[in-house]
């Protein structure tokens, strides 16, 4: 133990076996180089299809390096949460401001919205230092309704919560563990009543479309509301719910101070762009500086409840520390989710980023800033460059509300949610979220990493947060595609990991960035690799070295290698094989359609042709949808040009493969021998069709309503076809 380390907040430790892991990674680099060796060296073959291969695998090989740079130096942070308490009274600890953002009350239930407020409300901290504010991009009355109803249900349900240690603090999640965790405690029915009740209130409302005549009637706070007239052209509306200057509504039914409350609708009008939600957090980021203006922000999605009550005062072991606090502008945790299924169909869990890449990411300072379970330093996230020399005065808080009365400082704190209140300022460029990317949240970390800042990845055993998992595929391929393509826009922007900051961002951190910033482009060798060999393989012409020959050895040692590694870390981290299997499928499904639309959306919008907008990821699914999930079976069950490319790569992979079998069947053992030189392609060609299984099921085995449509089946069996005859013609 070095000296001093002793009074560090927090502990930072390497992974174990680093040693043989980079042994691993350096010999398949030189299988790779062999690889590319074969390559140069064997020009016999079809010179444009095998020049195209090698592009692919020159691409595969640097992807792979990228990827390597965040297995290169795990690490893994402890928290010594006593230390914190021994060093600082309750009452000398910071003050920390919480943003949730909804946008829209159809696909992100006000009731769901309301638990993930609760849920981080009920933080073992003070009260009177947390507040909590909602971002309501939709501007809902409804959502609205919701949080006000929560206001009140807090008040019996946050004293419950310190009472019984409750754990999770979201009602809803905690009530479903009910059942496992007996005998109750004490006045359990009575809360859990309420909060029926309150459901079936906000749920009516919600299936009406509108809040009742007599509930608006009865409260004053909805006349904002009667300037509305669209989510997209509307007045700031901000209400302050719950606050400890209100005399008469800011305390619990036991009589203790409950944390603030604000509801944010900023302003919204037709001719200015609202940059989705980094305007949102920007805004809030403003409005809040002036009600609480804590040093610490917490910006969680409205999915994502905490599942952990000590969060906060684990993250403060970080920013707290004497020694290193204050380098650190962000502590993510990772983003998991509550509705996974065992195998994972979907490859939802993102085992491989949270449990080992984004702790690659740390080992050089840097993990990503993924947009939601993120802790920032208010100062950090507003522009402030880092200085070696800056350290916080955690104790001195400027208190706004005390200086003015509730009313004024919510018509204050309007002004700084208007349109215009951006014009000719750097919101958006050098301060808060960068706009014009869709993952704001990456590039506005790195370009916090660019002004000198490091940030800390947190993974606790107990998890910080729990969320909805997308649970279709088309969902899924849709979230990916805005990511790839937001992560595309990062490499040729302002703050490219490729050239920007030189000096400042580590190598290795760079190298980490590239590796998600690539996906886009990933799509073109997948694709090579899905329709070139098969198309060979259909007209008899090998494109891989035959299999007794040497140079068959690098390829079967990166298959191999590659193959099996992956899969023991992802067994490792808890998946299953099964799980592993889905995950490799959702490798190439993303890879050959949500990527490839990113790629090319990107061209577009070079050209100015085309705008991405960001579409928000439904958080609901109806009956039918949901026991699909639940059995794990694959949800088609639309028409997009998404499926389009899906089935129409795994029929024509089908078609070359039954035409191969028949061959070798009719040529006996002469066939054989063709074929020897061609078994890497017979292979990939097998494998392709064994990964696809759900895709035929979809096209011609289902019944269900989550089945490939009819009109996707005879559009993508006419083009494998086609592609199959016309290149019988012309190769
Ligand atoms: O105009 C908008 C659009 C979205 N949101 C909110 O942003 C959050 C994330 O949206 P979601 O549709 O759930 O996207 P995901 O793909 O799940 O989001 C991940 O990726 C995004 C970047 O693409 C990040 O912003 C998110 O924090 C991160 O969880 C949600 O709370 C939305 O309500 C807004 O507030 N305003
Ligand atoms: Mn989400």
């Amino acid at each position: 133990m070095k000296s001093g380390e002793h009074f560090s907040l927090f502990e930072t430790t390497r992974v174990r076996g680093w040693f043989i892991r980079r042994v691993f990674s350096i010999s398949m680099f030189v299988a790779i180089c062999f690889i590319w060796l074969f390559r140069l060296s064997h020009k016999g073959h079809p010179y444009w299809p095998c020049l195209a291969l090698f592009a692919a695998e020159i691409w595969f090989g640097f992807s792979w390096l990228f990827s390597q740079s965040l297995r290169w130096n795990l690490i893994f942070r402890k928290t010594f949460k006593t230390r914190l308490s021994q060093r600082y009274e309750d009452k000398s600890l910071p003050s920390v401001d919480i943003f949730v953002c909804t946008a829209d009350p159809d696909i992100e239930p006000p009731i769901m919205v309301i638990n993930t407020v609760l849920s981080v409300m009920c933080y073992d901290y003070p009260a009177e230092k947390i507040s909590v504010y909602l971002s309501d991009d939709a501007a809902s009355d409804i959502t609205f309704y919701a949080l006000l109803e929560a206001s009140t249900f807090a008040k019996h349900w946050l004293p419950f919560c310190k009472r019984f240690n409750v754990q999770p603090t979201s009602p809803a999640a905690y009530f479903n563990t009910l059942h496992h965790s007996k005998p109750y405690p004490q006045n359990l029915e009575l809360v859990k009543k309420l909060y029926e009740d309150m459901k079936i209130r906000i749920e009516d409302a919600a299936k009406l479309g509108r809040v009742a005549k007599e509930i608006r009637s009865n409260n004053h706070r909805f006349s904002q509301w009667d300037s509305y007239s669209s989510r997209r052209d509307h007045d700031t509306i901000l209400q302050i719910l719950l606050h400890k200057n209100d005399k008469h509504n800011s305390k619990d039914v036991d009589g203790f101070i409950l944390p603030t409350l604000v509801y944010l609708a900023r302003e919204k009008r037709p001719q200015y762009h609202h940059n989705f939600k980094a305007g949102a957090m920007n805004a809030l980021i403003r409005v809040s500086s002036n009600i609480s203006n804590a040093k610490v922000i917490l910006n969680v999605d409205c999915d994502m409840y905490s599942n952990n009550s000590q969060s906060v005062r684990d993250i403060l072991c970080f920013f707290m520390d004497d020694e290193k606090g204050h380098e650190i502008a962000y502590v993510q945790y990772p983003q998991n989710f509550q509705n996974l299924t065992k195998n994972d169909l979907y490859g939802n869990a993102m085992f491989i980023p949270s449990e080992v890449e984004l702790h690659g990411a740390d080992g050089y300072g840097g993990p990503l800033y993924i947009g939601t379970c993120c802790f920032h330093r208010r100062d950090a996230l507003s522009g402030k460059k880092y200085d070696s020399g800056y350290r916080i005065d955690w104790k001195n808080e400027i208190d706004h509300a005390i200086e003015s009365n509730l009313q004024e400082l919510e018509e204050k704190s309007k002004a700084l949610a208007r349109c215009t209140y951006e014009e000719n300022t750097l919101w958006g460029k050098k301060m808060g979220l960068r706009y014009g990317c869709l993952v704001e949240d990456v590039i506005t970390g790195l370009s916090i990493q660019s002004q000198g800042w490091k940030s800390v990845y947190y993974n606790p055993m107990r998890k910080g947060f729990l969320g909805v998992a997308p649970t279709t595929l088309l969902q899924i391929l849709v979230q990916h595609k805005r990511w790839s393509e937001g992560h595309f826009q990062i490499m040729f922007s302002n703050y490219s990991p490729l050239w920007h900051a030189p000096g400042t961002i580590k190598l290795g951190l760079r190298m980490g960035y590239l590796h998600f910033n690539s996906w886009a482009t990933t799509s073109l060798p997948i694709l090579c690799y899905s329709i070139i060999p098969s198309l060979y393989l259909l007209n008899g012409i090998p494109l891989f070295p035959k299999i007794c020959s040497l140079w068959f050895i690098p390829f079967a040692y990166v298959i191999l290698g590659e193959s099996i590694y992956s899969l023991v870390e992802f067994l490792i981290f808890g998946g299953t094989i099964q799980g592993w299997w889905n995950d490799l499928r959702m490798w190439l499904y993303k890879g050959t359609s949500s990527y490839l639309f990113a790629f090319i959306d990107n061209i577009f919008k070079f050209f100015g042709l085309s705008d991405s907008p960001f579409t928000i990821t439904t958080k609901i699914m109806d009956e039918d949808v949901s026991q699909r999930y639940e059995k794990e079976v694959m949800e088609f069950g639309a028409s997009s040009p998404l499926f389009t490319i899906l089935a129409t790569l795994a029929l024509f992979n089908l078609f070359c493969l039954l035409s191969t079998l028949k061959d070798l069947l009719v040529l006996g053992e002469n066939g054989f021998r063709d074929y020897e030189e061609m078994v890497l392609q017979i292979l990939l060609c097998g494998f392709l069709v064994l990964i696809n299984f759900p895709i035929y099921q979809g096209l011609f085995l289902r019944k269900d309503k989550g089945r490939l449509p009819s009109s996707l089946v005879i559009k993508s069996t006419t083009l494998a076809l086609s592609a199959c005859i016309i290149s019988k013609i012309f190769i």
